[in-house]
């Protein structure tokens, strides 16, 4: 059985773009080797579950804090991956992976891996029936888009709980709830 994961948080530090370079901007926090601590300015530290550095890649990033998760939910676990952070500092780029169509294998951040592993393992379970679905919805000022079906009015849809716990949009006319990604078996 699966080890029970409690909420884990997991920093990542981006490497400075092109145009900061160019302002002559300086990375002022940095990783204290052999630990999970970040040093922010001189000395003002902070411990995190699991520090990712400038130089950190997506597989590194996927394979020690991510996979874990995806085989718990594999299992029936239910999962969040949530990525938090200010504009610019790199969430859609860690969870996607720049331009997600065209990045190459390397740059694959975290929603094409798991998808990846989760269909991988729906292929070599010969033995049972599965059931994936997905939503994707951006949540931008109080308003909800859905991002797979983008003529759905935001006035139809709810983020709502369903008996099991699962968060899912519910639209108003439909008796389904989707979990953001939920597998049955
Ligand atoms: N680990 C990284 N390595 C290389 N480039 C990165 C990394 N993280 C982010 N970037 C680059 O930094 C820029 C900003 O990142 P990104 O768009 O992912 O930020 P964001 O947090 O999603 O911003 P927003 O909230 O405004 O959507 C992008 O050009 C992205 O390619």
């Amino acid at each position: 059985m699966a080890e029970e994961i409690p909420v884990r948080v997991a920093v990542r530090i981006r490497p400075l773009l092109p145009k900061e370079i160019l302002h002559n901007q300086h990375v002022c926090v940095r990783v204290v080797p052999n630990s999970q601590q970040v040093i922010i300015g001189k000395d003002r530290a902070f411990t995190f579950d699991f520090v990712f550095g400038q130089k950190s890649a997506q597989d590194e990033v996927y394979a020690s804090c991510i996979k874990p998760l995806v085989l718990s939910f594999l299992e029936g676990y239910n999962v969040t991956i949530f990525a938090y952070g200010q504009t610019g500092s790199g969430k859609t780029y860690t969870l996607g992976g720049g331009h997600v169509v065209a990045a190459s294998d390397e740059e694959k951040g975290i929603i094409p891996r798991a998808i990846h592993e989760i269909f991988q393992s729906i292929a070599e379970n010969h033995n049972t029936d599965f059931t994936v679905k997905v939503s994707y919805i951006e949540v931008h000022k109080e308003e909800l888009r859905d991002l797979l079906e983008l003529e759905t009015s935001s006035k139809d849809m709810h983020i709502r709980e369903d008996e099991n716990g699962n968060t899912g949009k519910q639209r108003d006319r439909s008796p389904c709830c989707n979990s953001v990604m939920s597998v049955h078996s």
